[in-house]
This record gives structure tokens, C-alpha cells and sequence, in this order.
């Protein structure tokens, strides 16, 4: 069974009840839920956390022995150079997800540092782009 690990960065534990015109009206945990269901033969985990190094350590833990992580870094993904370190400093194929398109928002949105360490990025298709994120690690 292949494993794959959803990694969501800082604020991203408010999804539901945060800014819902951006991110939508529904918690990860619930989306989660639906996931593990489409996925039944897919080991999903499913990490979040506010703090950099935190994100940092589950990428070493798990970077070496998964056969794929999803990382939603949020606001980290426009400032983290140690995040992209930690994604080439392991082995785990990466696929970056953004649920709003970040280049249609503030300019600041519009680079990512963990982009060109990962195979491919999906922004703007909402909670929906983690679904076939899933579906191109697990091909
Ligand atoms: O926290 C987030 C969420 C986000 O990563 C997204 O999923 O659209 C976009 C980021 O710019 C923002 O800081």
C-alpha cells in the first residue's frame, strides 16, 4: 500500500471558518474524511502544523521511507528557504498545493521558495487540487 502524507502549514487548521470567500466553508478534517474514502487503497496521513521547524521535522521523519507528501505550506511557502531545504534534503517526491490561485492575489503570493522543489504545484482549484495531487503521486 502506498504512503502519502498531506502536510498544511500555518493558519491552515482554521480552514471552514477562515476568510471562507478564499478557502471555502469546510474543515481539512472533514475533507479528509472524504479523502480517506476515495483513497481506500492509499495510506493517507495527515499532518498540520503552525510552526516551521515542526513542518521541518515531519519532512525528515517521513521524507526517506513515504512514496509521496502533499505540502500546503501557506504563508511559509513565500518565505521559507529552510522548507526548501528540508524538501531537497530527502528523497519523498513532493507535489505543492495551494487552494486559492495565489498568482491571481497580492504579488507577494505570487513566488513560491519550495515551488521548484517539488514535481509540480496545483493552485486555485481549493480543497479539490489536494484530491488530484493524491491522484498523480499515487500513478
Ligand atoms: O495560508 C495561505 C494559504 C495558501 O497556501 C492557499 O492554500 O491558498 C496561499 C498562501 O498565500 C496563504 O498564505
Amino acid at each position: 500500500m502506498k504512503k502519502i502524507l498531506i502536510l498544511n502549514g500555518p493558519n491552515l487548521n482554521l480552514l471552514g471558518r477562515r476568510e471562507p470567500s478564499v478557502y471555502g466553508s469546510q474543515s481539512f478534517e472533514d475533507y479528509f474524511e472524504t479523502l480517506k474514502n476515495t483513497f481506500a487503497n492509499i495510506e493517507l496521513h495527515y499532518y498540520q502544523s503552525n510552526h516551521e521547524g515542526a513542518l521541518i521535522d515531519k519532512i525528515h521523519e517521513i521524507g526517506f521511507s513515504f512514496d509521496g507528501m502533499i505540502i500546503n505550506a501557506g504563508g511559509l511557502s513565500h518565505s521559507s528557504i529552510a522548507l526548501a531545504d528540508a524538501l531537497s534534503s530527502v528523497t519523498t517526491p513532493a507535489v505543492e498545493v495551494h487552494i486559492s490561485n495565489i498568482h491571481a492575489r497580492e504579488p507577494f503570493r505570487h513566488h513560491s521558495y519550495i515551488s521548484s522543489r517539488c514535481k509540480g504545484m496545483i493552485c486555485g482549484l481549493g480543497l479539490r487540487g489536494y484530491e488530484l495531487a493524491v491522484r498523480f503521486l499515487n500513478e
